[in-house]
């Protein structure tokens, strides 16, 4: 049976872990593990253990990047090292993050946060167990959270 990691932050202000973990338990039987870090920059590491101490498949790191300038360059630098960990596992871990200031107020970024977690969950699943779902939604401007984009006509 694969086994999912999840990475989360205690700066977000939304519990992204369990969001995941419910979405995901809701479609597919796996084995879970999750582990919780406090802000994005800790979620490299996190999620490289994950990979290569606990045996993880693949992992989603989540989190929520805040509202201010060196928060924004502090997602940056976690994204970069999330990458690095994909490249040195070579291993898929699925970048959560919500920025702070994405939401017009509490309410709906809260519900960005729930909604963007839940369908990269869907993704991980697709990414796991039906990768040809994803050819199959290839070029058509899915976005995470708020609407589709959709695909472009000619
Ligand atoms: C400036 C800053 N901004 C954020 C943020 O926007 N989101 C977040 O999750 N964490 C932030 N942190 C904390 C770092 O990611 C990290 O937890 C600490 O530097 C300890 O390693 C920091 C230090």
């Amino acid at each position: 049976m694969p086994t999912i990691g999840i990475a989360d932050t205690t700066f977000a202000r939304y519990d992204m872990g369990r969001a995941a973990i419910d979405e995901i338990q809701k479609n597919v039987s796996v084995k879970i593990k999750r582990v919780t870090v406090p802000g994005i920059k800790d979620l490299p590491v996190a999620a490289k253990k994950l990979i290569e101490e606990e045996g993880c498949d693949i992992v989603m790191a989540l989190g929520m990047p805040g509202a201010k300038e060196q928060d924004k360059i502090c997602a940056h630098e976690a994204s970069q090292g999330l990458i690095m960990a994909q490249l040195m596992t070579n291993t898929h871990i699925i970048e959560v993050f919500v920025h702070e200031d994405e939401g017009k107020d509490e309410k709906e970024l809260a519900f960005l946060m729930d909604r963007r977690t839940r369908e990269h969950a869907l993704n991980v699943i697709k990414l796991l167990f039906k990768p040809e779902k994803l050819i199959r939604e290839a070029g058509t401007g899915q976005r995470q959270g708020f609407e589709d984009a959709g695909p472009l006509r000619m």
